[in-house]
C-alpha cells in the first residue's frame, strides 16, 4: 500500500504503485495507454495554508506545492527552487500571474486571473518554461557520465489546438539531447498561433501540419506512445497535459490567485475555467483536495461540449463532429484529462477506495470507448463530481457578446479585452452570479490566452467601438512582428500515423543531434 504522494500509478493499472517522479515525466504516458497520477494526494492543513502559503511569492508557493509530490531524493530543495526559479524568470509579470481585481466594478467580485504573461502569451506557458527546464535537468543527469553516442535522446512528441505547441516549442527550443514535434490541424489554429510556432528555426524543432483535427493529432500522439518499437528506438516524450508535470506546475495559481482575491483569508471562492482537454481544470481539482477550500470548480466548454454532456448524462461519447468554433484551442472532443479524475471517482465512488479496483474500473470504460465509441458511468460518479464542478457550454454569438459587453462596461481596467476562451470563462461566470446572487463569492475567472492571438474573434466584437484599433490597442511588437519571419513546416495530407512517424524518422535524421 502506497502512502505517499511522491509515487505514481498509472489510471489503467490493476497493480500497485511504483513510478517516481523522473519516470512519469520522462515515460509521458504509462505503457497501459493510462495516464499517470498520485494516488494520495497531499494534505496542506488550513493553519498552513493561511498563516504560511498566503504570504508567499508565485516562485515559493510553487516550490512549496511541487515538493508535496517530488520526492527531495529526485530532486534536492536547491535544485528545485533554481528550476522554478530560470522557469519563471521568463515571463513578463513580475507575480507571473497577475490577478484582475473585481473588473467589472468595485462592488463585484468578478476576478479575471491573467495567466498570459509567459512567452507564448497563453497559460501554457506556466506549466511548459517549467518542463523545458526538467527535460533538460533529467537528460542532464543521465548523460554526465555516457560518452558521446550514448547519451539519452528525447524525441517528444505533441499535438496542440493552437496553444501547446507554441509553449512547448519555446519551453524546448535550442535544449540538449531533445527534439521536438508538434502536430497541429491544417487550418483549425490562428494565423498568429501557427506563425508563433512555424518561425521558431532551432534545429531541434519541427511543427507538421496535418489535415485533420486536433483530436486526430491527439490519437496519433497516443498511438505513437502505445508503439513500443518506436518508442524505444526514439525514447518518446511527452509535453501535452497527459504528462503529469504540466499538471502539476499548473496548481499553483490556484493557491495563488486565491490568496490574492480573498487579502488571504479563507472565503467563499469559486473558480470558473475555460475547457478542453482538462488539464487546467484538473489541476485546480488537486489544489481543491489538497484543502484549498474552494467552494465549485466550473467547467466552462465552446459548443464543443463533451465535457458538459457528460456531467448531464454520465455518457462519455466518441464522436468526430467537431465544431469549429471562435475559441478554436478548445475545439476538442476527447478530454485526456478527464481519466484522471475519473479514476478518483471510481475509486471514491465505485471501489470502495480500492485503488487497484479503480485501475480496473477505468481500463474497461476505456475498452469500451475504444470498442463501442462510449461508456455510461453511475449516477453516484456523477453526484460524487457534481460535489467540486458545475459546467455550462457557451456559443459564439455569446462568446462575441461577452467581448463587447466586457469591453464597454469594464472598471478595472477600462476599456478590457478578452480573448474568445476567456470570454467563454467570462460568460459562464457571469451567469453563475446571477444564479448564486450572493455578494461574498469570489469569482474567479480564468483568462487562458492574450487577446492578440484571436484577432478575428476580437475584431468581430470590437470594430465597430469607435477608436478602437486592434494594432494600437491590442497587437504587442513582439507577435506583430512574427509575419514577417520565415517559416518552417511541413504538412501531413492525412491523419495517419506511419505518415507521422515517417515524417519525424526523416526530421531526426536532418536534425543530426
Ligand atoms: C487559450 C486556451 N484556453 C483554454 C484551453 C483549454 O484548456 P484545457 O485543455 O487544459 O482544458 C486551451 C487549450 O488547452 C487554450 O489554449
Ligand atoms: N488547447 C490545447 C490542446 C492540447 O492540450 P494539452 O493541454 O493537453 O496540451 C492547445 O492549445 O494545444
Amino acid at each position: 500500500m502506497v502512502t505517499n504522494s511522491q509515487v505514481y500509478r498509472s489510471t489503467r493499472s490493476s497493480s500497485e504503485a511504483t513510478k517516481t517522479f523522473e519516470q512519469v515525466v520522462i515515460q509521458g504516458l504509462a505503457e497501459d495507454g493510462g495516464l499517470f497520477i498520485p494516488p494520495i494526494i497531499p494534505q496542506v492543513s488550513e493553519d498552513t495554508l493561511f498563516n504560511k502559503f498566503s504570504k508567499l511569492s508565485f516562485q515559493e508557493l510553487a516550490f512549496e506545492v511541487m515538493r508535496l509530490y517530488i520526492d527531495p531524493k529526485e530532486i534536492p530543495d536547491v535544485d528545485l527552487k533554481r528550476l522554478i526559479k530560470t522557469s519563471y524568470s521568463t515571463f513578463r509579470a513580475e507575480n507571473v500571474t497577475p490577478l484582475v481585481k473585481n473588473t467589472t466594478s468595485k462592488s463585484s467580485n468578478l476576478h479575471v486571473l491573467e495567466l498570459f504573461h509567459g512567452p507564448t502569451y497563453a497559460f501554457k506557458d506556466v506549466a511548459l518554461q517549467f518542463v523545458g527546464n526538467l527535460f533538460e535537468y533529467f537528460l542532464e543527469r543521465t548523460n554526465k557520465d555516457l560518452p558521446d553516442g550514448h547519451k539519452k535522446q528525447l524525441t517528444v512528441v505533441g499535438a496542440t489546438s493552437g496553444d501547446t505547441g507554441s509553449a512547448a516549442i519555446y519551453g524546448l527550443r535550442g535544449k540538449k539531447d531533445v527534439s521536438v514535434f508538434i502536430l497541429y490541424p491544417t487550418g483549425r489554429i490562428s494565423p498568429t498561433q501557427e506563425e508563433q510556432m512555424t518561425t521558431v528555426q532551432d534545429k531541434n524543432v519541427q511543427t507538421l501540419s496535418v489535415k485533420g483535427t486536433f483530436d486526430n493529432c491527439q490519437d496519433i500522439v497516443k498511438q505513437i506512445f502505445g508503439d513500443k518499437e518506436f518508442n524505444s528506438k526514439h525514447n518518446v516524450g511527452a509535453v501535452n497535459s497527459i504528462n503529469w508535470a504540466r499538471i502539476l506546475a499548473q496548481m499553483t495559481y490556484y493557491f495563488y490567485a486565491y490568496f490574492q482575491a480573498t487579502d488571504g483569508k479563507k472565503a467563499n471562492v469559486k473558480f470558473v475555467v475555460p475547457s478542453g482537454n482538462f488539464g487546467d481544470i484538473l489541476a485546480g481539482y488537486f489544489a481543491k483536495k489538497m484543502g484549498l477550500p474552494v467552494s465549485q470548480l466550473v467547467i466552462a466548454t465552446n459548443e464543443n461540449d463533451i465535457l458538459d454532456r457528460f456531467l448531464k448524462t454520465g455518457v462519455y461519447e466518441r464522436s468526430d463532429k467537431v465544431a469549429a468554433t471562435l475559441s478554436p484551442a478548445m475545439d476538442i472532443l476527447i478530454s485526456s484529462n478527464f481519466e484522471r479524475l475519473l479514476w478518483y471517482l471510481a475509486r471514491e465512488y465505485q471501489a470502495d477506495n480500492n485503488d487497484l479496483q479503480a485501475g480496473k474500473i477505468v481500463n474497461d470504460w476505456f475498452i469500451q470507448l475504444k470498442t463501442k465509441g462510449k461508456f455510461e458511468v453511475s449516477p453516484a460518479i456523477i453526484q460524487g463530481a457534481l460535489k467540486d464542478f458545475a459546467s455550462e457550454r457557451v456559443s459564439n454569438e455569446d462568446t462575441v457578446a461577452t467581448i463587447k459587453k466586457m469591453y464597454e462596461v469594464s472598471e478595472n481596467p477600462k476599456r478590457y479585452v478578452l480573448d474568445p476562451h476567456t470570454a467563454v470563462g467570462v460568460r459562464v461566470t457571469e451567469n453563475l452570479m446571477a444564479k448564486d446572487n450572493d455578494n461574498s463569492i469570489h469569482y474567479i475567472s480564468l483568462s487562458t490566452a492574450h487577446p492578440a492571438k484571436f484577432a478575428d474573434a476580437v475584431n468581430s466584437a470590437l470594430s465597430t467601438f469607435d477608436g478602437y484599433s486592434f494594432d494600437k490597442d491590442v497587437l504587442p511588437a513582439e507577435l506583430k512582428k512574427l509575419s514577417t519571419l520565415e517559416k518552417k513546416l511541413k504538412f501531413i495530407e492525412k491523419p495517419d500515423l506511419e505518415l507521422v512517424k515517417s515524417a519525424i524518422e526523416e526530421e531526426l535524421v536532418k536534425m543530426d543531434l
